[in-house]
């Protein structure tokens, strides 16, 4: 889609010259320091990367290119048959901070609909591999063996100035997002629906279209997809599925190297599985208590003994937020919309009603409240989509555009290879004597 493109690529430049000045004037200016805690405990907080599409406060939650998910839904182009935000949307927020019009959006989905081939040999390769595969292991292979299709990896394997690289990486975000719910639609009929293959139907959005291929033209459903890949994208540059994206595409990987590592961060349970191990822990603890509409007494109880079995509630806690997740809040107003008779969906309300203060009370949860993960599975049975191995790969589909639209971003700035700075023991010890008096 040549707007788009012209329209990226105009936008870079000026942050580019941004960049430029800010490091030649302000370069050495200090924005952070950090503590042995942060050296030894996963780096929390500390500010050490550059990230345009989104930013996270721990208190509002997301704002994407400035915008809040309640003012996404208000301010993002919609379908005709539906209330929720089209992705395409956000995709093109983020690669050019603009809100696109509806021709806009409409000539995106158009673009993807046309690079959304996907090689025979993907699919040869996920028929090859044993069907109780976890569909995350699929998935991110299917992604690498794509990588066939690199116009970044030829260009660069010709000699492309760095000052082009851009342009071929952003052809290999267009083409992957693409075919990317062909290829999960593909894992989940192949896995749960004896193989019985659903073509696109090139009139519907991207959204509509995925939900279409998963086998449910339920047009409340569709919506349901329009919101769901909206709202998971992207979560600013430090979570594990964006960082490993973009550490593994600053060294120059192609999109789809870069992506197929950023969905094996995903399919960790601290991070993007915890969809999958909420509803599982829901399932687990409906079976033991014996029914439906476990009393406020049972759920606590089963709290308690997860947490005295050394095991984390799935679905709460959160390494940056320290509120209720507005994405959690964006699925929980759906609901309320859609969903309030369900009997599922008043146990994840009950959970909400009733974990935070059992994680409160022991002392060292820093975020008590609910994320992301704590409502999308109940939401997802509801609609038919039981089988929840799969959930983490309807995650990955959407936190595609977030990472990729980076990927682009950080081809077009130049910036350089990640690599910090590692320290052991011996230097921790020696650190600690030359500064203190123990
Ligand atoms: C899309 C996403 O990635 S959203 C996150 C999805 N992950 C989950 O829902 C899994 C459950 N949650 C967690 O494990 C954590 O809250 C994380 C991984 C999300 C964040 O981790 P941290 O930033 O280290 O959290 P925090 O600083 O609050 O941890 C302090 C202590 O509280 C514990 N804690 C944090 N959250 C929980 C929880 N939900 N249940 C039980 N204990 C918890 C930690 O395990 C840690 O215990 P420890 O000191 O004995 O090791
Ligand atoms: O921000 C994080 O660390 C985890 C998260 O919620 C996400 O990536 O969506």
């Amino acid at each position: 889609m040549k707007e788009l493109k012209s329209l990226f690529q105009e936008k870079t430049q000026h942050v580019q010259k941004d960049l430029k000045d800010i490091l030649k004037n302000h370069g050495d200016l200090q924005v952070d320091t950090v503590v042995l805690r942060q050296v030894i405990g996963g780096m929390r907080g500390i500010k050490s990367m550059f990230s345009e599409t989104s930013l996270l406060d721990p208190i509002d939650g997301i704002k994407f290119r400035g915008y809040s998910i309640p003012e996404l839904r208000d301010s993002l182009p919609k379908s005709s048959r539906g209330d929720e935000p089209l992705p395409e949307g956000l995709f093109w927020l983020m690669l050019t901070g603009e809100v696109p019009s509806q021709s806009q959006v409409e000539g995106l989905a158009d673009d993807w609909e046309k690079r959304s081939q996907v090689p025979e040999h993907t699919y040869r390769m996920i028929d090859s591999l044993p069907l109780d595969t976890h569909p995350m292991t699929q998935f991110s292979m299917a992604i690498a063996s794509m990588q066939t299709e690199s116009v970044f990896a030829k260009k660069y394997a010709e000699g492309i100035s760095k000052m082009k690289y851009w342009d071929p990486m952003y052809e290999d975000v267009m083409n992957l997002i693409a075919r990317l719910p062909h290829i999960a639609a593909y894992i989940y009929r192949r896995v749960y629906h004896d193989n019985k293959q659903i073509k696109a139907d090139e009139s519907l959005d991207w959204a509509a279209n995925f939900a279409h291929m998963l086998g449910n033209n339920d047009e409340e459903f569709q919506d349901l997809m329009r919101l769901y890949l909206t709202i998971h994208a992207d979560h600013e540059g430090g979570n594990a599925s964006a960082h490993t994206t973009h550490l593994v595409g600053s060294t120059l990987s192609d999109a789809y190297y870069s992506l197929s590592a950023g969905m094996n961060a995903l399919a960790g349970p601290l991070h993007g599985l915890a969809n999958q191990e909420v509803i599982k822990f829901i399932f687990a603890m409906l079976d033991e208590i014996g029914t439906k509409t476990p009393t406020d007494e049972q759920v606590s109880k089963f709290i308690h003994k997860t947490l005295d079995e050394g095991r984390v509630i799935p679905g709460y806690g959160h390494a940056v937020l320290r509120q209720p997740d507005p994405r959690f809040t964006a699925q929980k107003k759906f609901s309320e919309k859609h969903l309030k008779e369900d009997d599922l969906i008043q146990v994840v309300w009950q959970l909400f009603r009733l974990v935070p203060d059992i994680l409160d009370g022991l002392g060292k949860v820093k975020n008590p409240w609910p994320n992301v993960d704590a409502h999308s599975g109940a939401i997802l049975v509801h609609y038919g989509i039981k089988e929840y191995t799969f959930y983490t790969v309807l995650f990955g589909v959407s936190r595609a555009l977030g990472v990729l639209s980076n990927l682009c971003w950080a081809r077009a700035l130049g910036l350089p290879l990640e690599r910090p700075k590692s320290v052991n023991l011996e230097w921790i010890k020696n650190y600690i004597t030359e500064n203190t008096n123990s």
